[in-house]
């Protein structure tokens, strides 16, 4: 929990830092919410099920529908842009035989109103803050950039039909994960043409913009998007973070712009975190085009990368004071002392019934730094023992200077 809470501190901080406001949406939804047509993996592992009122619910699997839905809800009254962030649990159903999490939580961060790649450029910047907050270099993560509108206009050429688009998309993110005959198996199957599916294959596997440029024209939005991404990232200071591959599509079928997902450069690992821009997603919940675009980031794959590279940190339990009685006769006067400490802010831990010999291990135990003794005799005094647990100092202090002590 608290390699969690540290982590979960690093996604704040950095939302902070970028202006972004939190908000928060229902880890149940409506199972409809989720319905889309496209073969994702997500859609096909959904946590759904029936409840007592015989509503189709889910466990939310991704958190950008429940955005959009909620940003449409808010109808005239949204002041755009709206620049939300939130972490909150995700949920799938898989068999439990692949040793795989069914649950993870998800920092997600969206820009919501803006058109103009400068909102992507921001997302990727926010990124590469936390990266570099945990200790992550460039030379560790890669981020891999592309645009849907380099597939769209690819399809084009070969005037595939634009209603296989997502489908087309959700199968071809699978390159470098299945072998290419599958996926060309798979794009045959919707009637793509094998020379349409080479083609297609080709234009995905472009590394260099002045090669898409090549194969594309230079009059193109996905050009011209993506020269603009990178010029801005230049601005930024963050170059060195990413590069251009056309086979990023990501597997969620309602991108329509760019995308972009953080790699591990041995390769060790699956993406640590992946977004784009939807466009059209949010007028499917009533209302005109709102654009839009955002990025999840998870808390599993992150923590295999910190791991991997020695970078989770040592954190331990801290607390300020311990506070003891000698006697238990002494423990209503402990209760005040304790309380009285801790509307001066210090955090106690009031331990009784123990032998002194456990409450000096237990001060190490939760890296306690003060170790505040009542007794009788000095008690009686209207003094309780101080002990200082770095510097070993002892002191028996009035109640109303223990200020001088804390
Ligand atoms: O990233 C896909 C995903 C969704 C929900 C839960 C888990 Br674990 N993983």
């Amino acid at each position: 929990m608290r390699l969690r809470q540290w982590l979960f501190q690093n996604f704040r901080e950095v939302s902070r830092l970028l202006s972004f406001e939190e908000v928060d949406f229902p880890v149940l939804e409506s199972e409809a919410l989720f319905i889309r047509k496209a073969g994702e993996e997500i859609t096909q592992q959904l946590y759904n099920f029936e409840d007592k009122g015989g509503r189709r619910v889910v466990l939310r699997p991704e958190i950008t529908p429940s955005l959009a839905r909620l940003v449409m809800k808010q109808g005239k009254s949204a002041s755009f842009p709206l620049k939300w962030f939130t972490i909150g649990q995700c949920w799938r159903y898989e068999r439990m035989t692949r040793g795989r999490r069914r649950e993870h939580y998800q920092w997600n961060m969206d820009i919501i109103g803006i058109s103009k790649v400068r909102a992507e450029a921001e997302l990727i910047y926010a990124i590469v803050l936390l990266f570099e907050r945990l200790g992550i270099t460039a030379q560790d993560v890669g981020i891999r950039v592309s645009s849907r509108k380099v597939l769209q206009a690819a399809l084009d050429k070969f005037s595939i039909p634009k209603a296989l688009f997502t489908k087309v998309c959700v199968i071809v993110d699978k390159l470098g994960k299945i072998p290419v005959d599958e996926i060309e198996k798979e794009l045959t199957s919707l009637g793509v043409s094998i020379e349409a599916v080479k083609g297609i294959v080709d234009v995905l596997s472009l590394t260099s913009l002045t090669d898409l440029e090549g194969a594309l024209g230079s009059d193109g939005e996905a050009v011209a998007d993506l020269k603009k991404l990178f010029s801005l990232a230049e601005n930024y200071g963050y170059s060195q973070w990413i590069q251009f591959d056309a086979s990023v599509v990501r597997g969620l079928a309602y991108y329509t712009g760019i995308v972009f997902e953080a790699f591990d450069r041995e390769g060790k690992l699956r993406a640590i975190c992946g977004g784009g821009r939807y466009d059209r997603l949010l007028s499917m919940f009533g209302g005109d085009e709102v654009p839009a675009c955002g990025f999840g980031f998870g808390d599993a794959v992150i923590i295999e990368l910190l791991k991997e590279k020695g970078l989770l940190p040592d954190l331990l339990q801290k607390v300020d004071c311990i506070v003891f009685p000698l006697d238990a006769a002494l423990e209503g006067p402990a209760s005040t002392i304790a309380s009285s400490l801790r509307r001066r802010g210090q955090s106690v831990d009031l331990v009784e019934d123990r032998r002194l010999k456990w409450v000096f291990k237990h001060c190490e135990r939760v890296n306690a730094s003060r170790l505040i003794l009542v007794g009788s005799s000095e008690w009686e005094r209207g003094m309780v023992r101080v002990k200082n647990l770095s510097t070993r100092e002892e002191n028996d202090v009035k109640l109303d200077e223990l200020d001088q002590f804390l």
